[in-house]
C-alpha cells in the first residue's frame, strides 16, 4: 500500500523579516499564507521569536483566523509563548530551542536535559488539542525522551545536512543519522516530519528519508519568491518533495528485492 503523500509545510517568516526591515505594512504574511494554500501549501508554519525579528503575535492571530489549512505554531517554551497558543489554538504545535544572538535555529530541543519543561508544555497544549512537535536533534535519546514527553511528532532538524558539503562525507554521516533516527523515532510510533535550511538542491533527498510525513521550508521558498513568484515557488517545491518520496520508495523496494533474492540463493545453496 503507497503510504499517504508527503506533506509540505510553507514556513512564512521571512515574508515578515522583509516587512520589519523597513516598518512598513507590507509584504503581508497573511496573504503569503493564503496564496501558499493556494499553489498546494498542506499547512503555514510561523516561529515568533522572542526578538520580534520577523512574524509578530498579531500576524499569528490574523493567519490563525484566515488559514483554510492548519497552522504550525513554532515556538520556545515560554509563558509568553504558551499564552498565545492558547488564544489562538493551532493545530500543531513545534516546540523549539531559542537563543537571541542566533542568526537562525542553531540546534534542536534538548528534551532529555530539559524534560519537565517539555513534559508539561506537552500537556498543556494537549489540553487545547494541538498536536505537539519536538524540534530535535536526529539522535536516539531525544526521540526516546520525546515519547516520554507526551509528544505525538518529531521534527528532525535537518541543518546538519543542509550545512554539510553536498556529496562529502560529513554529508553522508548526516543522512545516515537522519535516516537511523527517521526509522527510530516511526518505530516508536511516532510522527515524523523534517525541517531547516532545506532548499531547491537538498529537499528531494530529505523526502526519500523513509516514512517522512511532513517537510517544513521556509527561507528557500520565500527566496525562490522573488524570482518566480510565491505559488510557483511553492509548486516547484511540492513537485520536488513528492518526486523524492516516490524515489525513496523505489529504492526501498528494490532493496527489499534484493534481500529476498539474497535469501532465496542462499537458502538454495544449503
Ligand atoms: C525551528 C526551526 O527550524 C526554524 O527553522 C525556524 O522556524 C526558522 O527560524 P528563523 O527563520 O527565525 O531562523
Ligand atoms: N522548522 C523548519 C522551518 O520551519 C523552516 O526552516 P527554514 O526552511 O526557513 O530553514
Amino acid at each position: 500500500m503507497h503510504p499517504p503523500r508527503i506533506l509540505l509545510g510553507v514556513n512564512i517568516d521571512h515574508v515578515a523579516t522583509l516587512r520589519q526591515a523597513r516598518g512598513t505594512r507590507y509584504p503581508d504574511p497573511v496573504q503569503a499564507a493564503l496564496l501558499a494554500e493556494e499553489a498546494g501549501a498542506d499547512g503555514i508554519t510561523v516561529h515568533p521569536r522572542e526578538d520580534r525579528r520577523h512574524i509578530q503575535p498579531r500576524d499569528v492571530r490574523l493567519i490563525a483566523q484566515v488559514l483554510n489549512t492548519r497552522m504550525n505554531l513554532e515556538m520556545a517554551i515560554t509563558e509568553e509563548m504558551l499564552t498565545l497558543a492558547e488564544e489562538v489554538g493551532p493545530a500543531h504545535v513545534c516546540l523549539v530551542p531559542e537563543k537571541r544572538e542566533e542568526l537562525t535555529t542553531e540546534g534542536g530541543l534538548d528534551v532529555a536535559g530539559g524534560f519537565d519543561a517539555c513534559a508539561d508544555a506537552c500537556a498543556r497544549l494537549g489540553t487545547i488539542g494541538s498536536d505537539v512537535s519536538l524540534f530535535i536533534d536526529p539522535e536516539p535519546a531525544q526521540i526516546d525522551a520525546a515519547v516520554r514527553a507526551g509528544a505525538s511528532t518529531v521534527e528532525l532538524h535537518t541543518g546538519g545536512f543542509a550545512e554539510a558539503v553536498p556529496g562529502s562525507a560529513a554529508a553522508n554521516a548526516e543522512y545516515q543519522r537522519l535516516t537511523a533516527a527517521a526509522v527510530h523515532a516511526a518505530e516508536l510510533g511516532l510522527v515524523v516530519n523534517a525541517g531547516h535550511g532545506l532548499h531547491y538542491h537538498n529537499a528531494e533527498a530529505v523526502a526519500a528519508l523513509p516514512g517522512i510525513n511532513e517537510l517544513n521550508i521556509g527561507h528557500a521558498i520565500i527566496a525562490r519568491a522573488l524570482f518566480v513568484g510565491l505559488k510557483d515557488a511553492v509548486r516547484e517545491m511540492k513537485r520536488l518533495i513528492i518526486a523524492g518520496q516516490e524515489a525513496g520508495l523505489m529504492a526501498a523496494l528494490d532493496a527489499h528485492d534484493h534481500e529476498h533474492e539474497h535469501e532465496h540463493e542462499h537458502g538454495q545453496e544449503r
